[in-house]
């Protein structure tokens, strides 16, 4: 055993993600209205039902003419033309333009047939018998085609995209009222520990403010999962395993945090062990060294038991319950990338585990932040990154090359 008592049978960290990732899957697509379906991956190609532009239509107000008839208007030489009529934005079946005339148009409007340009307002007297047009447009000008962005039949966006504002617009431009999409994981927070008093409330003698299910539920919906906070159980294994029954039911993933190390009162090791395919033990990785993973229930749903100390539990939900919410999510990367930074100030690492140093980046710049605590959650949220320093190296130097991970950068 090490100073830490992680012992020589600790797992692997990529072990352990993979083992987490062995139990999840993608969830089945539903049908989502198009705007909810922001932020969700597409589960199915989506094909243009109609063309975009729809219908030829102008692009400017103005009129429609054929162009041969305007094609020498000068300002010093201005051609006149009866207007026939005007075309606003909506209207349908449209009669032949005839030569030697125009038609007031509006933009967005259906382009008579026969028109091949449209002389916007600005190069007229704007007359709404006769009009003088004072400039002569290119052949085709103003007028948007029919399928020149999209036709029919084109894939727009592909299975596995995660649905932006430029898409959602896209869908809707195309007539999609639904998409099908991956839904949003369902997951459950649920905290352990005699010690937990709610924000809000006065703290007894040796009680601390209850924070992990906030951050942990904050990190699930930044991760754009649905989080919900269940009220934090005591140490009590009967209670933690009814509240833990009750949330079942509306949990994609459950997510404890506390009461998982040697304690004489590790309620969730109590409730948990021998339940399902729940396994505890140590993960060779500093913080965050007690873990335990696996399904229970009748939907076999995963359970993470994250340790309980904060910076433990945030960086176990980054190491572990985030790549099964994106995988669930359907998305195709599920663990966190790593990028090349220098290290500007230097420190030590325990050996034989994955030390996860708090960090603020910059420009390919690494510094940092506070010390090795589990207990520093000060130092967690000015923090911006994680240096990730091999369970080999146990001393990291000022200018060294080192791996970070980006908290607060999408990917
Ligand atoms: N004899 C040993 N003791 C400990 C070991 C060990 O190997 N041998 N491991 C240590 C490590 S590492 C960690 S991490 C912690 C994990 O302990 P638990 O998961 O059982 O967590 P608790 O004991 O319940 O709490 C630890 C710490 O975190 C505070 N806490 C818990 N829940 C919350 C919450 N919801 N919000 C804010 N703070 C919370 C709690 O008060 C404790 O201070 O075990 C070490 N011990
Ligand atoms: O290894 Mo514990 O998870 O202090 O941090």
């Amino acid at each position: 055993m090490d100073a830490c008592g992680a012992g020589r049978s600790a797992t692997p960290v990529d072990d352990h993600v993979a083992r987490i990732l062995a139990a999840v899957e993608p969830l089945p697509a539903v049908a989502v209205p198009v705007l909810d379906a922001l932020d969700l991956t597409l589960a199915e190609d989506v094909r243009a039902a109609v063309a975009l532009p729809t219908f030829d239509n102008s692009a400017m107000d103005g009129y429609a003419v054929h162009w041969h008839d305007v094609a020498d208007a000068r300002s010093d030489a201005p051609i006149h033309l009866p207007v026939v009529g005007a075309i606003e934005a909506g209207a349908a079946a449209l009669s032949e333009l005839v030569p030697g005339t125009a038609i007031k148009i509006m933009t967005g409007a259906p382009v008579p047939p026969g028109a091949t340009a449209v002389v916007p307002y600005e190069w007229t007297d704007r007359g709404a018998q006769e009009v003088l047009i004072h400039q002569a447009p290119r052949e085709g000008a103003n007028i948007r085609s029919r399928g020149e962005d999209v036709e029919v039949g084109d894939l727009l966006v592909e299975a596995g995209t995660v649905l932006g504002p430029r898409q959602i617009g896209l869908l809707a431009a195309v007539g999609q009222a639904r998409v099908s999409a991956r839904p949003r994981p369902r997951v459950v927070i649920l905290s352990t520990g005699s010690e937990l008093c709610e924000p809000g409330h006065p703290l007894g003698p040796g009680q601390i403010y209850e924070s992990n299910s906030y951050m942990l539920a904050a990190a699930a919906r930044a991760a754009g999962a649905s989080a919900y906070r269940a009220s934090s159980v005591s140490d009590d294994p009967d209670a933690f395993l009814e509240r833990l029954t009750d949330q079942l039911v509306r949990a994609d993933i459950v997510v404890t945090s506390g009461g998982v190390s040697q304690g004489d009162f590790d309620v969730v090791k109590a409730a948990l062990s021998g339940l399902g395919t729940v396994w505890f033990g140590d993960v060779a990785m500093q913080p965050g060294k007690p873990q335990g993973f696996g399904t229970v229930g009748d939907d076999s749903t995963p359970v993470f038991t994250l340790p309980g100390n904060p910076v433990s539990a945030y960086l176990s939900f980054q190491l572990f319950v985030l790549p099964a919410i994106r995988t669930m999510q359907g998305k195709a990367r599920a663990s966190m990338p790593q990028r090349t930074a220098r290290c500007t100030k230097g420190f030590t690492s325990a050996a034989g585990k994955r030390q996860f140093v708090r960090g603020s980046y910059d420009a390919a710049l690494v510094a940092p932040v506070g010390g090795h605590g589990s207990h520093l959650l000060g130092d967690l949220a000015a923090s911006n990154a994680l240096i990730v320093v091999p369970e080999d190296v146990t001393e990291v130097a000022a200018g060294d090359s080192v791996q970070v991970m980006l908290l607060d950068v999408d990917f």
